[in-house]
């Protein structure tokens, strides 16, 4: 049947088109001027900034610098510094007096190296917080560092050294912190508990696993509890207009999985049609070429864009107001670059392979090692099946040697008292919008969750994309500026946390 269209219908259509667009653009333009506004001030005052002596400024980058030099390393699960780490121990015994010497102070050694403080506050009807932090770095070698990455030295205003960034300054800043406030006559409220574990860097088994032995059988229970996290982003987003502060509020899960194909060995002048190394090559070749699902908006990476959505120059600006439009060109947008693939899938990096032991021996056995990170709505049983039909080959063994589901979803609403008491701390501190987000990497914190719904990860510092580069890497390194905004923000945060009410924000110009 022909259809056939006179002039009149043609019109009609067209207005109906029109008047179609408009109603969209109406309410995307809506939607985007409704958004709940991010420049926010706090009713009443924070606590006062720490007004530093310049003997005490030097002092607290001694400090530093001083738990540079101590080599901490976590080489691989089962090889660690420990003579570092027996050094560490006294180190922060001499250079934290007060904080080991208070009364209010119960100090213990966990696991044998990690340190766990309980400061006593004088209302045992508030339920206590935890400070996390970690003490052992990744390894690091001379070449290619400006200074060496021992040393604790300093260049044009910046502490160079592996831990400067991931997390002895974290470690020293809180110590220090509370030192500072011992030394005013500080007398807390609320009490608090400080870790310190020894093994973040190889999955805080016998660190912060041990603490949270020790705190369960105890039964403690937490109001909330801060590890490190990424920090206040500059530039690192892109499209936004100025920096941005992630509180990591989930961490992605993880799976080490193991590959391994038995093939019979021979001489390499008559090779079989597939070898062990082929099979496994072929595996590994389908699971990088087949990315698992892009998965933007399932998880609370929706609500980090949606809340910052003013932050984003225009047209993002009324893109990510409207994800629920959007969310497919923005989902593929994200997926251009590695940092923003990582917000919106489960990835999947190839990470170790081995196979051979002769040039002329077809090999027996080929392995490889393939570390994937799982989006928040995933589970680990989704995606080991994804794997397997990706893979499709019996011939190739898989065993999950690791595997965790991503973290529970810490309470991120206006009525969550260690949420918005982080969030008003960073208001008060760095001037900057504040916005949930996904952890992409895993941290101690990870090990707490029976202790509370409410972990968060923040690191107290301004972090651009060349910095992030930085954390693991060559030339790890903290600005003497930044290492003392850290230290005023947990003088900061452990006074505001005195408080037994939500913060209240109104909206104001910052
Ligand atoms: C006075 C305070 C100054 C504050 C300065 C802090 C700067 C920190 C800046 C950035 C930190 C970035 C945080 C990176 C965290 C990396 C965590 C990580 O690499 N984890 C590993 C290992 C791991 C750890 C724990 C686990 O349970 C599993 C794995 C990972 O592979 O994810
Ligand atoms: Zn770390
Ligand atoms: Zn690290």
């Amino acid at each position: 049947m022909a259809i056939s269209m006179g002039k009149g219908s043609v019109g009609v259509l067209t207005g109906v088109f029109i008047a179609s667009l408009a109603v969209v653009v109406a309410v995307l333009l809506l939607r985007t001027y409704n958004l709940p506004e991010l420049k926010v001030a706090w009713k009443g005052k924070g606590a006062p900034r720490i007004e530093l002596e310049e003997d005490e400024r030097e002092q607290l980058y001694e400090a530093l610098k001083g738990a540079l030099r101590i080599p901490t390393v976590s080489f691989s699960p089962s090889e660690q510094n420990t003579t570092a780490l027996e050094e560490f121990k006294e180190y922060i015994k001499s250079a934290f007096p007060r904080v080991f010497n208070s009364s209010l102070v119960e100090y213990e050694l966990v696991g044998g190296y990690s340190h766990l403080f309980n400061v006593q506050g004088s209302d045992n009807s508030l339920l206590p917080y935890m400070l996390l932090a970690h003490l052992d770095v990744v390894p690091a070698t001379p070449e290619g560092w400006d200074l060496p990455p021992f040393s604790g030295e300093e260049k044009d205003g910046y502490i160079y050294g592996r831990g400067s960034l991931d997390d002895k300054s974290r470690v020293i800043g809180i110590l220090q912190a509370l030192e500072f406030l011992f030394k005013k006559g500080y007398k807390p409220r609320r009490s608090f508990y400080i870790g310190l574990g020894h093994d973040e860097e190889i999955s805080g088994r016998h660190g912060a696993k041990e603490i949270v032995k020790t705190l369960e059988t105890r039964n403690v229970k937490l109001e909330y509890l801060l590890d490190e996290g990424f920090g206040v982003l500059d530039g690192v987003i892109y499209g936004t207009k100025r920096p941005i502060a992630l509180i990591g509020v989930t961490e992605k899960g993880a799976i080490t999985l193991n590959l391994t194909v038995n093939s019979p060995p021979g001489h390499s002048s008559m090779p079989p049609r597939e070898s062990s190394i082929g099979i496994l090559s072929a595996a590994l070749s389908r699971l990088e070429q087949n990315r698992l699902p892009n998965l933007f908006g399932t998880g609370p990476e929706g609500s980090t864009f949606e809340q910052l959505a003013n932050e984003f120059y225009w047209p993002l600006n009324i893109m990510m107001a409207n994800l629920w439009f959007f969310n497919p060109i923005i989902s593929r947008l994200m997926a251009l670059t590695p940092s923003g693939n990582a917000i919106v899938r489960t990835t999947t990096a190839l990470t170790i392979v081995n196979g051979g032991i002769k040039a002329n021996v077809i090999p027996a056995t080929a392995t490889a090692t393939v570390n994937f990170r799982l989006h928040p709505a995933q589970t680990v049983e989704e995606v080991l099946n994804m794997v397997s039909e990706i893979i499709m080959d019996e011939r190739v063994i898989l065993s999950a040697i690791k595997a965790f589901d991503p973290l529970p979803i810490s309470p991120y609403d206006e009525e969550n008292f260690g949420y918005q008491t982080l969030k008003r701390t960073i208001t008060d501190l760095f001037s900057v919008p504040v916005a949930p987000a996904v952890c992409t990497v895993n941290t101690d914190s990870r090990h707490f969750v029976n202790l509370t719904e409410s972990v968060y990860r923040f690191s107290p510092v301004v972090m651009t994309a060349e910095d992030l580069g930085r954390v693991h890497g060559l030339n790890e390194r903290i600005s003497r500026e930044g290492f003392e905004t850290g230290i005023q923000f947990y003088w900061q945060l452990i006074q505001n946390s005195d408080s037994d009410t939500v913060p209240v924000h109104r909206h104001s110009e910052l």
